[in-house]
């Protein structure tokens, strides 16, 4: 049995993470955590790129395979799905030569107990996929193959399907490395090898591990995506003003308020996250006062501006984080749309009269963005909203709404081929406390 021969490591890890994603739940980062210790980098960054892969590509690889195993994967054996996921990956979507990808999966199933009696069967079904994929392929929807059942006909609706397919198609791309600097980004972008966007993010094409580029030890900058620096950025001159950073971990905003002067109250009920915002804060060199609390009955303040950074479904970020696609339930949104509802007017109750309100998320479904705002400005005369005006901030203008809220898509920005192009989909709206 050959376990251990070049190449083997990477793909075992590849499919302990993918049973951890699909079977338990796991988010895509956290499926890493139990990666052996002395493990190569190189095997880690290969098995990592086969997970994000096949989750990218989940709905285009069940389908092949549902077309090549009539009677589905045996129910006998479960973790067999994730060994012909992690093979039909690197047949279809990665340089891998196939005569590998075939002879990795049909070692790895021979390793396991549970499906070692299922190696010729992986054998047939990838040695096919190898042979018959372009057939195979061309039955599929090209453009929304991956996008999970629900969440097509919700995208469509709200933002019409160009849009819609648009942002399926940014789906399937690894997404280029965002970043936030304290200070000066140009000269970081040029240590970097990276461009400044419109709104002063840096993009970098082609990273590697984040803790070895330059500026990184020395907390020069943290990782941010374009479109997640956004709603801090419109509270406007916060110097000096006490600012509530309500479900503030892991910190990227709290991070951007203390850098632009703020004092700022990073607030978050999970004391890991909490764990987490503190090192990144350390690391920047940045203080804040942290609370470990329900942000819908915090008691503190009052506030001279709040930020509500609210859980939500994330499906804006499902470029960055592709197991959303498997991990999400159309009932999610209901359910996160409440909480939201009571974290948003509890909000609006730690501003002193005349305060900002910035609330967003990074979900691109209307019930956790525009509605919530909607419903809160009907149920409040204290509170009204401040539109965002062009040219105020720099950049944004292309996503302002008409009722002067931000709305980025995953298919903006377009700037040349799709890896250096798109931001998460995010929706933030500012409002004031009147009395
Ligand atoms: C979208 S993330 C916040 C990202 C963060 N603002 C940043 O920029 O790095 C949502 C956070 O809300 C926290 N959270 C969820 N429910 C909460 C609640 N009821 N009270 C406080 N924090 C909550 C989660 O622990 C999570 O850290």
């Amino acid at each position: 049995m050959a376990t251990a021969g070049p190449g083997f490591a990477a793909r075992a890890l590849a499919v302990d993470a993918l049973e951890a994603v699909l079977r338990h739940g796991a988010a895509l980062e956290e499926a890493f955590d139990g990666a052996p210790q002395g493990l190569d980098p190189r095997d880690r960054a290969l098995a990592y790129r086969i997970v994000a892969t096949a989750l990218r590509r989940i709905g285009t690889l069940r389908a092949l395979l549902g077309k090549l195993m009539e009677r589905g994967v045996p129910k006998s054996a479960p973790r067999l799905e994730s060994v012909l996921l992690a093979g039909a990956t690197q047949i279809l979507f990665m340089d891998v030569p196939n005569h590998a990808a075939v002879g990795l999966s049909v070692d790895l199933a021979r390793a396991d107990r549970s499906t070692g009696g299922f190696a010729g069967l992986v054998n047939a079904v990838l040695r096919r996929l190898t042979r018959e994929h372009e057939g195979l392929m061309a039955g599929l929807d090209p453009d929304f193959a991956d996008t999970p059942d629900w969440m097509r006909p919700r995208w469509i609706a709200a933002y019409g399907l160009e849009a819609a397919r648009a942002m399926a198609a940014m789906h399937k791309v690894e997404p280029p490395l965002d970043i936030t600097a304290k200070a000066d980004p140009r000269s970081w972008a040029e240590k970097l090898s990276g461009e400044v966007l419109p709104t002063g993010t840096i993009r970098i094409l082609q990273a590697g591990p984040v803790r070895n580029l330059p500026g990184f030890a020395e907390g020069a900058w943290w990782v941010q995506d374009a479109a997640a620096a956004i709603p801090a950025r419109l509270l406007g001159e916060v110097k000096d003003r006490d600012v509530a950073d309500l479900c503030a971990a892991p910190g990227g905003k709290t991070a951007q308020l203390v850098v632009a002067g703020a004092r700022v109250t990073a607030v978050d009920r999970s004391a890991a996250r909490l764990s987490r915002l503190k090192e990144n804060l350390d690391r920047l060199g940045l203080s804040a006062r942290v609370v470990e609390a329900d942000a819908a009955t915090f008691s503190g303040g009052p506030f001279d501006a709040v930020l509500l950074d609210a859980p939500c479904t994330a499906t804006g970020t499902l470029r960055r984080h592709p197991d959303i696609a498997v991990s999400k339930r159309p009932a999610d949104v209901g359910t996160l749309a409440a909480l939201q509802a009571r974290l948003i007017n509890h909000a609006a109750d730690l501003l002193k009269p005349g305060g900002l309100l910035v609330y967003s998320t990074c979900s691109l479904e209307p019930e956790e963005g525009e509605a919530q705002v909607e419903r809160l400005l009907s149920a409040r005369k204290d509170m009204e909203r401040v539109p965002l005006r062009p040219g105020e901030v720099e950049g944004l203008d292309p996503f302002i709404t008409p009722q002067g809220d931000v709305r980025t898509l995953p298919c903006h920005w377009m700037r040349g081929e799709a890896e250096r192009s798109g931001l998460d989909g995010f929706f933030a709206a500012r409002l004031r406390r009147i009395a």
